[in-house]
């Protein structure tokens, strides 16, 4: 079975270092002549894949625009995540969960179980409420070559208050993170399946970012003010495993599938210019 880390390590040497979200903001929906319906978000949805599944590395559905719908919504999500799959994307899905340990199991087996429908190659999480809280996810992942992201250090400006709070060891809880995540990456080959979030947008972090032997996901470029030369502000110009995710700068060339395209494939030159 190909690992987590293979694959997504295949996908950004051929693809370029890119995740393009998929989230399906009423607005964008208004914008690109559609209604906020799931007719609506069926058609944004499959014109997002259409478009960069084939081409993009990795592409990241943002759960709460579907969930937003109900049920239909799910199913289009569903839909999703397989078509982009079988194009060759590699799909995170984007729901952030976090529970106790018990609760964490049945997360593991909606998301991280290949007999499920939502079934992705990635889950980002949520580890405050302990990063052994999401002990199922890391076993799951594990088992069947999927991987975990979880938050360090968050793009929005309120993360900070609990991200960059300093505990009894003297580290913040985002050190602490990078190394628990690191711990369970020892060892693994090109990378281990435990990444980290990273916004494009905080301070740089006065802690090793290179120990991680895993991927970072990098949000908050385009929309939210980050840029290419932030990543390697960030990680360093020979920093590799890092992952740029754009999502409203690019969906909003849509409905053009050309549109699309081109603001990835612009995207993508900056970041890889940055990152060589
Ligand atoms: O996990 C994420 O992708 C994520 C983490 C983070 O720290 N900040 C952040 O904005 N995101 C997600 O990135 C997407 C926003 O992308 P933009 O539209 O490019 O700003 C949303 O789906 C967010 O949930």
């Amino acid at each position: 079975m190909e690992t987590f880390g293979a694959r997504l390590r295949t996908a950004l040497d051929t693809r370029g270092p890119l995740c393009a979200g998929i989230d399906p903001h009423a607005s964008l929906l208004a914008q690109w002549g559609l209604d906020d319906d799931v007719a609506g978000l069926e058609q944004f949805s499959y014109t997002v894949v259409e478009a960069l599944a084939d081409r993009v590395a990795v592409l990241k559905p943002q759960s709460a625009f579907f969930e937003r719908f109900g049920s239909r919504g799910i199913a289009v999500l569903e839909r999703v995540v397989a078509d982009a799959r079988s194009a060759g994307a590699v799909v995170i899905m984007d729901a952030k969960r976090g529970d106790i340990g018990s609760t964490v199991a049945a997360y593991a087996d909606a998301y991280l179980d290949p007999a499920s429908p939502l079934f992705s190659d990635a889950l980002t999480a949520s580890p405050y409420l302990g990063f052994g809280s999401l002990e199922p996810l890391y076993a799951l992942a594990e088992k069947n070559g999927a991987g975990v992201f979880v938050l360090g250090l968050t793009s929005n400006p309120e993360g900070a208050q609990v991200q960059s709070a300093v505990g009894a060891s003297g580290r913040s809880v985002a050190e602490e993170m990078v190394m628990a995540a690191a711990e369970r990456n020892a060892g693994a080959s090109p990378m281990g399946p435990i990444g980290v979030v990273v916004g494009g947008t905080v301070a740089t972090p006065d802690f090793d970012l290179g120990r991680l032997n895993g991927p970072y996901l990098v949000p908050g470029i385009g929309a939210q003010g980050a840029t290419a030369a932030d990543v390697r502000r960030i990680f360093g110009a020979g920093a590799r495993n890092v992952v740029p995710s754009s999502s409203r700068e690019i969906l909003r060339e849509g409905p053009s599938v050309a549109g699309l395209r081109n603001a990835a494939a612009r995207t993508v030159e900056e970041l890889a210019g940055m990152l060589d």
